[in-house]
């Protein structure tokens, strides 16, 4: 597929505000990318991911690297030495919108820089993109320069970055420009959900009638059916791009068989908050686990090969891999959890569970602690001494073979003993609430966070924040929220940030419920890409150290977007946790709220922004707190 194609059909996908026709232009797409999986040029992946703005599947640990500055300075080259990086940065300020300033810029008017810029098709073909330079792109090359991108290090990866950014931006119409800025920064904002592009797939190639009232469909129409065996094959694979392969080449038959796969992350189960009465209510007996208050992994055990030939113990030689909850590849920075798993694993597995930062005598350590191990690239070995981590699995995903997500609660737990023979979570199942609450005043005076409440026949619905898992915790109020500006300090502060402005996400579905949406707090999307929707929700400034503000500063400065005078605005990137005492309606800020006293708790550098509160969860606190 031409990239120009690709790029009006997404500008028109933006410009659709009805969810089903939405749904139609997507199927449509899907449908008329060209190529097929034998021939190994097949478009329809790529053209499935770009939809959602993520250039790799879900589970692949692959980014691009690259924030603003870099895709500014690219873009400033392309349009000619009259364009400055400060410049898009200006205009940048003026639309806040990053698509709008590329699709501006007389990019059109560099066709003699096309010719060194790299483009393979120079001077060949229709010249459809209407850039007036004959040098039409095509889905698959930017897809091909985009893995450079992402795979380039070492000495001069960065000015290659800028290269390629730039020879692809010269051979761009505007449409392309602002379709390709977009993709780039992770902010495609086209109106394509999650849920979008798994009724699409369903509608183009197994025949769902999803854009069909649902009164004027037959009466042995199977769309909801078909829509449900689709989310089912996104949970396990996380790739759009694979699933919508699968279901074209080989329909119901071949989503039905994907599996899980030892080494590909999948998204991790979540909880809401609830009650032991809402627990025993529900489901008249609750599984009980203590809530440590670590960070989640996922952890991928794999026999080496030998081993399995040989029957020979475990060693040093079997695969580990250890995912965070977004999916990142956290192996390097916990070696003891890597040398855990060789010893006390018995066959290959995928383990769901906690890592915890414990003292001495393995009593449980704040959160801050395990925050300074997790994701950690240098001095692991140092930082090993001095805070030590544990695991504590909770859950079991794949043992020997066998796929277990559709298996009960209490029965993935029983594999995850066999597989696993130290580091397993204790299980009360109780209906009993006087037994679940002395089980819960144990976990908090042994130093954790509170207790989990499952409900004992669950099956594991990868990213799924439903009511099979309650969290039950005393009540600390705070919020998980994408920084999204600051205003630098001043006098003695002037080199710093010093008030943060904070954001909540508006989930995919806020306002369109249709759209995959059913609880109005959409899981986080099984790809990377994040539609770039924020809504401020207040300004953070208390409970930060003078250190901890300068620390804030180097964390953010590589991801300032524009800035006006004191005022910056960041790419959405970091989350902070933010403790407050109250939410109230406001004008003042985009969400609609205002957080009462906020105060800064920790960063969450385990969570990324589409694992930060939505605005419907706002709402919803709101509207409880109303209730009460
Ligand atoms: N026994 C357990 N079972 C499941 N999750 C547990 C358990 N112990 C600790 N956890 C942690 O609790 C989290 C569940 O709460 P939730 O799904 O709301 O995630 P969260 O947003 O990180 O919440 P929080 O900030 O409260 O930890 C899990 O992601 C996991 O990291």
């Amino acid at each position: 597929m031409d990239f120009a194609t690709f790029a009006e059909r997404a500008e028109s996908m933006a410009a659709e505000p009805g969810d089903l026709a939405t749904v139609a232009l997507v199927a449509e797409t899907l449908a008329a990318a060209e190529g097929d999986a034998a021939s190994g040029s097949d478009d329809l992946p790529v053209v499935a991911r770009f939809l959602r703005g993520a250039v790799f599947p879900g589970w692949d640990g692959r980014t691009l690297s690259v924030g603003p500055a870099l895709c500014h300075a690219a873009l400033a080259r392309a349009a000619g030495a009259n364009v400055t990086a400060d410049d898009i940065e200006a205009r940048l300020a003026e639309t806040g919108e990053i698509g709008a300033v590329a699709a501006d810029l007389d990019l059109g008017g560099q066709t003699g820089l096309a010719a060194f810029a790299g483009g393979d098709g120079a001077g060949t073909g229709d010249d459809a993109d209407g850039a007036g330079n004959g040098n039409d792109l095509t889905v698959r090359e930017v897809y091909d320069e985009l893995v450079a991108v992402a795979e380039a290090t070492g000495d001069g990866s960065e000015s290659f970055r800028e290269d390629t950014l730039f020879g692809l931006f010269t051979r761009a119409s505007p449409v392309e420009a602002k379709i390709l800025a977009r993709l780039v920064l992770g902010e495609m904002r086209i109106g394509v959900g999650s849920g979008t592009l798994r009724d699409a797939t369903a509608e183009a190639f197994l025949g769902a009638s999803v854009t069909t009232p649902t009164e004027e469909r037959d009466e042995d129409d199977r769309t909801e059916e078909l829509v449900a065996l689709v989310e089912r094959a996104l949970q396990v694979t996380n790739d759009h791009g694979r699933v919508a392969r699968i279901a074209r080449d080989e329909g119901e038959e071949g989503l039905r068989e994907v599996s899980l796969s030892v080494g590909r992350p999948v998204r991790s189960m979540l909880a809401q908050s609830g009650t032991v009465a809402d627990a025993l209510e529900s489901w008249e007996e609750a599984v009980v686990e203590t809530k440590y208050d670590g960070a989640r992994v996922q952890i991928h055990y794999e026999e080496e090969e030998s081993d399995r030939s040989t029957g020979a113990d475990a060693d040093t030689d079997d695969l580990v891999s250890i995912y965070s909850r977004n999916m990142e590849d956290v192996t390097a920075a916990l070696p003891e959890l890597v040398e855990h798993v060789r010893e006390h694993a018995s066959a290959p597995a995928i383990l769901d569970g906690e890592a915890v930062a414990v003292d001495d005598g393995g009593e449980p350590l704040p959160f801050q602690e395990i925050l300074r191990r997790f994701r950690r690239k240098h001095d692991v070995d140092r930082m090993r001494e001095e805070v030590r981590v544990e695991l504590r699995a909770f859950d079991c995903l794949h043992a020997g073979g066998d796929d277990l997500l559709d298996a009960p609660l209490v029965e993935r737990h029983d594999r995850l003993h066999e597989v696993l023979d130290e580091g397993v979570s204790e299980l009360l199942v109780s209906d009993d609430a006087d037994e679940i609450e002395a089980f819960e005043a144990e976990a908090l005076s042994a130093g954790h966070e509170g207790v989990m409440l499952k409900r004992p026949e669950s099956t594991y619905d990868p990213g799924n924040r439903g009511k099979e898992w309650l969290k039950r915790k005393p009540d600390v109020e705070t919020l998980d929220l994408i920084v999204t500006g600051a205003e630098w300090g001043e006098g003695r502060r002037a080199e710093l940030f010093g008030t943060f402005e904070v954001s909540v996400r508006v989930a995919d579905g806020d306002g369109a419920p249709s759209d995959g949406d059913t609880g109005g707090d959409a899981p986080p999307d099984s790809d990377d890409g994040n539609d770039g929707r924020y809504a401020t929700v207040g300004k953070v400034a208390t409970g930060i150290t003078d250190e901890e503000l300068a620390d804030l500063t180097d964390l953010l400065e590589p991801y300032v977007r524009s800035e006006s005078g004191q005022r910056v605005a960041f790419a959405p990137e970091a989350v902070f946790e933010v403790g407050y005492e109250e939410i109230q309606t406001s004008p003042t800020y985009d969400s609609g709220y205002a957080l009462r006293f906020p105060r800064f708790v920790a960063v969450r550098e385990d969570k990324a922004p589409a694992d930060a509160d939505s605005l419907a969860r706002l709402r919803r606190l709101v509207g409880a707190a109303d209730a009460e």
